[in-house]
C-alpha cells in the first residue's frame, strides 16, 4: 500500500477535484437531475464548482457525469478550461473511481472528493480542509459533529431499538481530500473486495487508515430530498 507523502515542493498543494455528478436525484422527486436545480442565476452543480476552482489550490475540477446527461455540456462552465468531464458509473463510488483514473493522467500530488448536491460549501471551510489534510498522510473530510440524540430502528419497523451513544459521532460531509495514490489504492482494493463505499474516507478506514475529521459547518448540506431545496436557497442568498 503507498504510503502517501504529504511533502509538497511548493507551498500549496497540487489538487485536483472530482465531482461525483452522475445520480439522478430520485430522493428530490424533481423533474430534472437534483444537480440541474437552480437557485438563483445557477444550478446547483455551477455553485459547487465555482466554489472549487476559487481556491488557488485547485488545478482542475473533473465532473464525473451520467452516460446520458445532455445537461452539463449547455452549462457555461462547461467551457472552463479547468473543468474536464468523465462518465461516472452506477454507484458514487463507481463515478470517483472514472475520475481518479482521469486524475492519475494529471499527476496531481492530492485528490479531493465533492458532491455536486453539495452547493453551499464554504471557501473558508474549503481552505480550512486544505491546510489541515496537507500535513495528514491519511487525508481527512470535513464532518460535522452529531448533534442530536441517536436513534437506531427495530429492523424493517419505524420502531426504537436503542439509543446510539452521540459521542463521537459525527457526520461525514465533502470535500473529502486524500494524497491521490493512496485514495486509488485503498479505492481499488476495497471495491475489490467487496466493501460498500458510500463515502471515500470509508475505503481508506477499510484499509486500516484514520483519516482526520476537520470540523465543518451545518450550512453544507447535501440536497437531497425535496425540502432541502429552500435551505439551500437560503443559505446561498444569506451567506
Ligand atoms: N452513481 C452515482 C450516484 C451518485 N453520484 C453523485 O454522488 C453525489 C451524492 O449522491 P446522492 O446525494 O445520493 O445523489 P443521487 O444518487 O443523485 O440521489 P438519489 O440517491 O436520491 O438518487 C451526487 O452529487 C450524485 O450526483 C454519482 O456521481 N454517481
Ligand atoms: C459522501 C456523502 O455525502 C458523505 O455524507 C454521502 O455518503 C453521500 O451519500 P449518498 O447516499 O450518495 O448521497
Amino acid at each position: 500500500m503507498t504510503q502517501a507523502n504529504s511533502s509538497s515542493t511548493s507551498s500549496y498543494p497540487d489538487i485536483v477535484a472530482i465531482l461525483p455528478a452522475a445520480g439522478i436525484g430520485s430522493r428530490m422527486q424533481a423533474d430534472c437531475p437534483k444537480q440541474y436545480l437552480t437557485i438563483g442565476q445557477q444550478t446547483i452543480i455551477e455553485y459547487a464548482i465555482y466554489t472549487l476552482l476559487s481556491h488557488t489550490a485547485v488545478r482542475q475540477v473533473i465532473v464525473a457525469l451520467n452516460p446520458k446527461d445532455n445537461t452539463f455540456a449547455q452549462l457555461a462552465v462547461a467551457r472552463d478550461p479547468r473543468v474536464s468531464v468523465v462518465v461516472g458509473g452506477a454507484e458514487r463510488s463507481d463515478s470517483v473511481l472514472a475520475g481518479l483514473t482521469r486524475a492519475k493522467t494529471l499527476q496531481a500530488d492530492w485528490v479531493l472528493v465533492h458532491d455536486a448536491a453539495r452547493p453551499c460549501l464554504n471557501y473558508g471551510d474549503l481552505d480550512k480542509l486544505i491546510q489541515s489534510v496537507l500535513h495528514v498522510k491519511q487525508g481527512g473530510i470535513l464532518a460535522m459533529p452529531v448533534r442530536d440524540t441517536m436513534k437506531r430502528a427495530v429492523i424493517d419497523k419505524a420502531a426504537i431499538a436503542n439509543t446510539v451513544d452521540r459521542n463521537g459521532l459525527w457526520h461525514a460531509l465533502t470535500p473529502q481530500m486524500f494524497p491521490l495514490e493512496l485514495l486509488f489504492e485503498c479505492m481499488v482494493r476495497a471495491q475489490q473486495e467487496g466493501a460498500v463505499l458510500t463515502d471515500e474516507a470509508s475505503a481508506l478506514e477499510y484499509c486500516g487508515f484514520h483519516p482526520l475529521l476537520v470540523p465543518g459547518r451545518s450550512d453544507n448540506i447535501k440536497v437531497t430530498r425535496p425540502e432541502d431545496l429552500a435551505l439551500a436557497t437560503f443559505y446561498l442568498t444569506h451567506q
